[in-house]
């Protein structure tokens, strides 16, 4: 049965293998539109290779995936490469090209999928690097060149080229600083209230999943254990999840978020 409409990835009773071994054996997750859905969990929980099969990059042992509520099992090429075109992706470490500046790493998209000439393409760069915070001059210089904020930040200006409908963010705090990390963190939920994005996260940082998360869904022991808002899942008793709460770094966490959605800026009003 197709998902409701409202639903953008549906996964039921998805099981990976790698030879024997079996990362995800009756994993459920449902991802909704306009949502932040963080997913959570510890090394090796299976969170990449999740990701990965909902960019169509994996497929599933079995079990059923529905993206848009398409069934990628009757996809045809070109229905897939319609979908692709849907969503953007910040990878872990960039993706970025060194051999290319940084504004022709975020035109690559446009310049593959688009007929816009030359000097637009660099225009449209340049706007989605200036959403992203860094200086004008930032364009011309080389990945190589970058703080790990600045390529986080230039690396997501290259994941909404297109202007997607959704975007998966592959730990986008990771290895950053603890105020590179609260500017990457701010910088996501603008841009969700910019463009009313659904948005993945695949993340560890307790502070993102506070501050920045509607749900957050837990992997562990091959499924979602247990999803929710942060709130939510405070409340529940498995013990991979009370990782997440019990703890002096995890209640600071808790008790920053309080702190600032007492304060309430104009995009953490959640
Ligand atoms: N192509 C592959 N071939 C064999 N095993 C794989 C492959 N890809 C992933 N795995 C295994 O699947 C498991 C889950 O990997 P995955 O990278 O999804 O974990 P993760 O939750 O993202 O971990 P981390 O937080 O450390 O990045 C790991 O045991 C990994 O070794």
């Amino acid at each position: 049965m197709a998902p409701p409409t409202d639903t953008v990835i549906a996964m039921n009773k998805v099981c990976t293998r790698f030879g024997s071994h079996a990362v995800h054996t009756d994993l459920d997750l449902e991802v909704r539109r306009g949502e932040i859905l963080a997913i959570a969990g510890g090394s090796g929980s299976g969170k990449s290779v999740l990701m990965r099969e909902m960019i169509l990059l994996q497929r599933p042992t079995s079990g059923s995936i529905h993206l848009f509520g398409h069934d990628i099992e009757t996809l045809t090429p070109p229905q897939a490469h319609a979908l692709r075109l849907r969503w953007g992706v910040m990878f872990q470490h960039g993706g970025l090209f060194g051999a290319l500046n940084v504004r022709e790493n975020i035109g690559l998209p446009l310049r593959e999928h688009s007929r816009l000439d030359r000097a637009l393409i660099d225009r449209i760069a340049e706007w989605k690097l200036s959403l992203t915070g860094l200086p004008p001059d930032a364009g011309l210089k080389r990945p190589g060149e970058f703080s790990g904020g600045m390529l986080k930040r230039a690396s997501l200006a290259r994941a909404i080229a297109l202007d997607p409908e959704l975007l998966f963010l592959d730990e986008p705090t990771s290895g950053l600083d603890p105020d590179s990390a609260a500017g990457v963190s701010e910088l996501i939920l603008r841009t969700h209230a910019l463009y009313g994005l659904t948005i993945v996260i695949i993340t560890h940082d307790l502070d993102l999943l506070w501050q920045a998360c509607d749900r957050v869904a837990i992997l562990g022991e091959g499924r979602v254990l247990a999803s929710g808002s942060m709130e939510d899942l405070s409340r529940h008793d498995h013990p991979i999840v009370r990782g997440y709460f019990d703890g002096p770094r995890q209640r600071a966490a808790a008790s920053a978020a309080h702190r600032q959605r007492e304060m309430e800026t104009p995009w953490t009003t959640r």
